[in-house]
Order: structure tokens, then sequence, then C-alpha cells
């Protein structure tokens, strides 16, 4: 950690985010202070979360939920579970260090953890959205194809998984959407839905199910984030990883872009939507052979 914070602040990153487990540190607590002085002195910003859970635990609750999941689609289902099974007050007095209360939240962070960024990337398997289409050769990637080979299946898994990560900055209550744009190998965007820089949070965002239509001039998309962040000019035949199928709002700005292939971490269904985003003209142009989709699943990995 110490040698790679240098090439860290040495490239210039001014933020450090921390997944919710970092081994390293379990193991480095002698180190723990000179660390800490080292970023204190850095401009580096950090996002820390370091659960007060004794390693026996994080590594209970990893095996058991492996074992156990059926779907991982259901985030708080999945923290439910995890918390009947390890949080009992005499159980958890075995387990857990530091404040009680903190103890149990970091449980709850840990097992959404687990249920949306880490498990998947260990289950996921990756389908062709729609068979037997011709893609335009000026879009096609057609060397990445993670159902078939195992290297851009991890590639692909672990993007998506960044995906997943980058919506914990959303201010959106309900739904988080992030992307990752990844040209010959690089990522070259990353995205997540957003108000506008400098804005300042208003009701609409606090809108209930009823008043959705309200807040939707007021977002940024993911992919219109990533898209317009993006350090690559030309992205024509890139990979685009997405959290959701892109609305109706995003596809032809994912298409005029020139991106020919789009990774789901859902599978690409039919959305039954009562409200002004569409999620069929994406489908369409699927099926049209605008873009060649991949569906990731995480169903039935027990
Ligand atoms: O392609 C897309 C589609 C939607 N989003 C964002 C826009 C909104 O903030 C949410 C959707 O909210 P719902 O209340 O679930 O309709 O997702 C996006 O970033 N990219």
């Amino acid at each position: 950690m110490l040698t790679v914070y240098r090439l860290i602040e040495m490239a210039g990153v001014r933020k450090v985010s921390y997944p919710p487990v970092e081994p390293e540190y379990y193991e480095a607590r002698k180190e723990e202070k000179r660390i800490e002085s080292l970023f204190d002195a850095a401009q580096i910003v950090q996002n820390v979360f370091f659960p007060q859970l004794k390693k026996e635990l994080v590594t209970a609750v990893e095996e058991e939920l492996s074992a156990k999941a059926t779907s991982f689609n259901y985030v708080r289902e999945f923290v439910e579970k995890v918390s009947n099974r390890f949080w009992n007050d005499e159980y958890a007095k075995g387990v857990i260090e530091g404040p009680f209360h903190q103890a149990k939240h970091d449980l709850e962070n840990l097992s959404k953890w687990f249920a949306q960024i880490y498990l998947p990337l260990k289950h996921s398997k990756f389908a062709l959205a729609a068979k037997h289409i011709a893609i335009p050769s000026e879009r096609a990637t057609s060397a990445f194809d993670p159902e078939n080979d195992l290297h851009q299946r991890r590639i692909a898994n672990h993007l998506l998984a960044l995906g997943r990560m980058t919506v914990q900055y959303t201010v959106e209550p309900k739904t988080g959407v992030g992307c990752v744009i990844m040209k010959d190998n690089d990522i070259v965007a990353v995205g997540w839905n957003d108000f506008p820089l400098k804005s300042i949070e208003e009701s609409f965002h606090y809108a209930t199910d009823q008043e959705r239509d309200g807040k939707y001039p007021f977002f940024i998309h993911a992919e219109q984030n990533a898209l317009l962040a993006r350090n690559a000019k030309d992205v024509t035949g890139t990979v685009i990883f997405v959290t959701k199928i892109p609305c109706h709002e995003c596809t032809p700005l994912v298409k005029v872009a020139g991106i020919g292939t789009v990774v789901l971490s859902t599978p690409l269904k039919p959305v039954q939507e009562k409200y002004s985003l569409n999620y069929d003209t994406f489908r369409e142009e699927v099926e049209r052979g605008t873009f060649i989709c991949y569906e990731a699943s995480t169903e039935n990995v027990s």
C-alpha cells in the first residue's frame, strides 16, 4: 500500500475510494498510523470504509452467501438474510469490535457490497442479448466476446463491478446507474447519474414514485456523464458497460458516438414503464443490429 500510494500521488490522483474490505489493512495494523500521516500530508482525499468486523465474520459471510444465495438481484433481501444469520446479540458480541451500532451498519454495508459487487464478480454469465444480428463493420468490436472468452468475461465482470461502485456517488434516491467505456483495453470514461455540477439539491430529488417525471429533466444520465467526460475523442467501436438498459435519451448518444458493444448487468427484457423514460428504443436498436449487446445474469448461482 505504501509503495502504491506514492505512485498514486505521482500520477496526479486526488481522490481514492476503498471497497468495504481492505485486506492489506488487516495485516498492516502497525502501518496504519504511518499510512494515515502520508495521506494527511498529501492532497489525496480518501473515502474510507473499514468495517469494524473481525476477519472471521467477513469470511463467514462470504462463505455463507456463496453457498446459500440464489439471486443477487434483491439487495435488500440479501442484506436481511445476512443480518438474520449473523446478528443476534450473543453471536455478535463474539465477532464484533468497536461500537455495536457502527458494527451493525458495517455488516449491512459489507453484505450490500457482497450482493452488488463482489459476488456477481464470481458468478456472472454473459450471453448475447439478440442472436444472429448482422452488425455493420464500423461498429463491430468483434474482438470483445465475454460469452466465449474467459479473459474478456473477467474484464466484463470487473468493469461492471466498477460501474456498480460508481453508483455510490449518485444523489439519485431511487435508481443509481453507473457505466464505464473501454477502448483498446483502457478505461476512457466512467459516469453515473447525477445533478449538473454545482447545482443545489432541491425537493424533486426526493420525488415520490408518482412524481418521477419531475426529476428527469434535472439529472444527467450515467452514459451522458461518461460521454461528456471521456478522455478519448474517438470512441468508435468501443465497449460500454452499464448497470441499466440505456434509455431513449442515451441510446442515440451512444449510437452517434459510434460505440459498438454494450454490456449490461441486467437482462435486456421489455420494461413496463409508465413514466417518460423508455427503454424500448435501445432494444429495438439491438434488434436492428446497431449494437452488439451482452447481458449478464447472476441468477441461480447456488
Ligand atoms: O440510460 C439511463 C436511464 C436512466 N438513467 C437515470 C435517470 C434517472 O436518474 C434514473 C432512473 O430513475 P427511475 O426513477 O428508476 O425511472 O436513472 C441513466 O442514468 N441512464
